[in-house]
């Protein structure tokens, strides 16, 4: 075949999708089980994701950019406060907008939020109930604050309602054809084999700070930081040095843990995901380092990428 007569290839529906939402509806999980792999870190922690994360899902009817956005909070600090601005902007210049609730619990001052929102967009709004596999079900108080919404800012957008569980996947096949329907028709943004632009040191920092989020509790999470500093990519082996920045000397003997046990357990658990991850066996050297109030530090934050 010619390349005059070459039927145009990679056509089909492609786009660019905010996922947006009140901080631990499931939004990074709903990211991960479309996209079929964990491209973002999921906790019980408020404001788990950090940073903008693109994860790109292309299938032979079309590709779709997902931009899973930190969850909007009652902003705590200058760190709460950047974060919030990076997901309203990234609703600007997308395809769609998805709005994920949280269908087991009543709407928040955030959701109201969201809500109005979406009530001046002009594109296709999603909006979908998560948490479906929950008994509570919240959905007609939700459905209310909209129609409440809607007559007072005189709004013509009608968003497409779903429920599902990014849980156990109830209802995710469902939404993916709605979205799908969603986007415009164009060639794919990305090469159909790259799940995420996500810088490498980035997504190894996540890694690591996912497992210390799970053995640290209360308000600990939110003075933690991670940074790689170094990645050497042997054949065999990847060496990554990374520092966990803290606030306080007491914090550091929180991280260590007794005869250095949880630093340990983080390290190997890391390790071991970062294996399956990426194909290739890790060894990662953990510091971690007292810097006092990092959080209102501008250039740490810089550094970071939240600011
Ligand atoms: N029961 C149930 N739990 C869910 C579901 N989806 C997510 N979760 C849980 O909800 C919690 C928060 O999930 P995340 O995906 O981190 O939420 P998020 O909206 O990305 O949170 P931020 O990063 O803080 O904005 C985790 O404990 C998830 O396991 C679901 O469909 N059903």
């Amino acid at each position: 075949m010619t390349e005059e007569t070459a039927e145009p290839t990679g056509i089909g529906n492609s786009g660019i999708v905010a996922i947006v939402g009140r901080t631990n509806v499931g939004k990074s999980t709903l990211v991960n089980h479309l996209l079929g792999e964990k491209v973002s870190i999921v906790s019980d922690t408020v404001q788990t994701t950090r940073n903008l994360i693109r994860a790109i899902l292309t299938e032979p009817r079309g590709q779709m950019v997902f931009l899973d956005t930190p969850g909007v909070h009652k902003a705590q600090g200058e760190m709460g406060k950047n974060l919030n601005k990076a997901a309203r902007a990234a609703v600007q210049g997308v395809d769609a907008i998805l709005l994920v609730l949280d269908r087991s619990s009543k709407p928040a001052l955030e959701d109201d939020g969201w809500l109005r929102r979406l009530a001046r967009e002009e594109g296709p709004c999603i909006i979908a109930f998560n948490k479906s596999d929950r008994n509570f079900n919240c959905s007609s108080a939700y459905k209310e604050l909209w129609n409440e919404i809607k007559l007072e800012k005189e709004s013509a957008v009608e968003p497409v309602w779903t429920s599902v569980s990014a849980l156990n996947g109830d209802g995710m096949a469902g939404l993916l054809d709605i979205l799908f329907e969603n986007i415009p028709v164009g060639p794919p943004l990305f090469p159909d084999d790259i799940l995420t632009d996500y810088p490498r040191k980035l997504n190894i920092a996540d890694v690591i700070r996912e497992k210390l989020f799970h053995r640290l509790h209360d308000e600990l999470p939110h003075a933690v930081a991670v940074w790689v500093e170094e990645i050497v990519e042997g054949e065999k082996k990847w060496s990554v040095e990374a520092s966990i920045y803290v606030e306080r000397h007491s914090q550091k003997g929180i991280v260590i843990g007794e005869k250095g046990r949880l630093l340990k357990w983080v390290r190997e658990q890391a390790e071991k995901e970062l294996y399956e991850m990426y194909g290739v066996r890790f060894k990662l050297t953990l510091w971690v380092k007292v810097e006092k109030n990092w959080r209102k530090n501008f250039w740490i934050l810089k550094k970071l990428g939240y600011a």
